[in-house]
């Protein structure tokens, strides 16, 4: 089939690869010229394990190509897929819509033979209902342009490998159109062929499906974390703890890790938006928990700072501290809410000399906190530290010998934000080493 991809993120360019993977043939569509200009070579504007010889492989067939132009895309495209963002609004807690509608208004007037437009984007539950009204009412075939939405529930780092074998795909079929569901099962028709799970639902519970699932992974984080905090107050171990939850197979021990907690691009900007939306539903009440997770989530990195603190003798003032990790999570460059630069900038404003290596995450942090000190690598950034944080559970920390860094630093003092290093060995070192929930 012909599709098209429009808005080539995190999301978009990881779809579009993947499409023409699939055997399709795929138009990426972007108003950033640049990015398109990356893509058109073959590389991939941000780091994602796999994409890249994905992309190149595709890009070479001739199988997928780019444009920033929505006329190309409209004359090309039989299913055009929206994957713009929707990130948190500058004046309050709900999602910024307006990408998702930008994406209406520039492809619906060129829609001038029937088309299906599918969103994948994350959004609040209503919004499809009204996108599809809005896409029949700007495009010259009128309601021939059809609306369906299949919302995306990729992990960065894994993004190829969920793509090509999600756990589940939802379709949300708009009452007015319900043939568009044989055109989403054309699309899929490998992964579908291949045993993939399918709900086929209407408009707003595919929408909920996703916000509910963010809204779970990210209770099960704070979760986690509340227990850390009871652990810290009763000198119990929040790592024994999660391990001995895990056996339970109710339980399960996936999202389960306490440490420093939830960033990025999802997680927390979509627990916002879905309580705001919830409360201009009247539902508010239904998910007044949410705030408390939230909370949970931004009280561990106060934690973090205060036991950077007592580590440095009560004042942060003039120390140096190392802080391993800018991404948001291991392999990824993304830095969107990443806690570990939340708590890199916190630091610097409280007088330390904040000093941080991250392998992939460099450009973004730097660019994002031009005032923070950057190293070329681990060991480097711990040169002469008063105190080292561990916040992006990278492999290559986990790698380091705790020995040789001890030469580097002026203290050996480390804070595993992560509860992802080997105690036993960095304490054998000679290290003070403290852990967040761990006594
Ligand atoms: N990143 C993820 O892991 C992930 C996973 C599942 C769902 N999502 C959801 O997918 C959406 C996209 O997220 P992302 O992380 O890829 O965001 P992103 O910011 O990385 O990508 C968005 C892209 O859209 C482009 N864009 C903006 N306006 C445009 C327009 N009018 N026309 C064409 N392109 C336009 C931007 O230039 C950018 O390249 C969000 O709703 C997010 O919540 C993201
Ligand atoms: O036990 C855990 C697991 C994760 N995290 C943190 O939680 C955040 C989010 O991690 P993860 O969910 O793996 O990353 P994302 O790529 O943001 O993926 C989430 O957000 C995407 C966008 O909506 C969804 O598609 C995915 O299903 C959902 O997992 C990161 O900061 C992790 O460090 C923890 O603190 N403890």
């Amino acid at each position: 089939m012909r599709l098209t991809v429009i808005g080539t993120g995190y999301l978009g360019a990881t779809h579009a690869a993947c499409m023409a993977e699939l055997g399709h043939e795929v138009l990426g569509v972007d108003v950033e010229p640049d990015k398109i200009a990356a893509l058109r070579a073959g590389r991939v504007p941000f780091y994602e394990p796999g994409l890249e010889e994905l992309l190149a492989k595709h890009v070479a067939s001739g199988r997928l190509r780019f444009t920033t132009s929505y006329q190309e895309a409209a004359e090309f495209g039989e299913v055009h897929f929206s994957c713009v963002g929707t990130p948190q609004r500058q004046d309050g807690p709900g999602a910024d819509l307006r990408y998702v509608d930008a994406v209406i208004d520039s492809l619906a007037p060129y829609l001038t033979r029937p088309a299906l437009l599918v969103g994948k984007s994350t959004v609040p539950v209503g919004t499809a209902a009204r996108l599809a009204e809005r896409l029949a009412a700007l495009a010259p075939v009128g309601a021939e342009a059809r609306l369906a939405w299949n919302p995306e529930f990729l992990r960065e780092g894994f993004a190829v490998e969920d793509t090509l074998r999600p756990d589940r795909l939802v379709f949300g079929i708009g009452e007015a159109a319900p043939e568009s569901e044989a055109d989403l099962r054309a699309v899929y028709a490998p992964l579908l062929e291949a045993g993939t799970p399918l709900v086929v639902t209407d408009f707003p519970t595919a929408e909920l499906v996703k916000t509910s699932a963010n809204a779970f992974l990210a209770t099960k984080i704070s979760f986690i974390n509340a227990m850390a905090e009871v652990c810290e107050a009763s000198g119990a171990d929040v790592a024994l703890l999660s391990k001995a939850l895990s056996f339970d197979t109710r339980i399960g021990g996936r999202f389960l890790n306490a440490g420093v907690g939830f960033g990025g691009g999802c997680l927390p900007k979509d627990i916002r938006a879905f309580l705001a939306r919830a409360d201009e539903l009247g539902a508010g009440q239904a998910l007044g928990f949410l705030r408390e997770v939230d909370s949970i989530n931004l009280r561990r990195r106060d934690r973090v700072v205060d036991l950077a603190r007592e580590l440095c003798e009560g004042t942060l003032s003039g120390r140096r501290i190392a802080v391993w990790g800018a991404a948001f999570k291991p392999d990824s460059d993304d830095i969107r809410d990443s806690p570990a630069l939340d708590i890199a900038d916190r630091l610097q404003r409280l007088g330390a000399e904040v000093c941080v290596y991250d392998p992939k995450a460099m450009d973004n942090a730097r660019k994002r906190f031009p005032a923070l000190d950057f190293a070329t690598g681990a060991l480097a950034a711990a040169q002469d530290a008063d105190l080292v944080l561990h916040l992006t559970e990278w492999k290559e920390f986990r790698a380091l010998d705790p020995a040789a860094v001890r030469e580097a630093v002026a203290h050996a003092r480390i804070i595993d934000g992560r509860n992802a290093l080997d105690d036993g060995a960095w304490r054998a070192a000679g290290w003070t080493y403290r852990a967040l929930g761990r006594p």
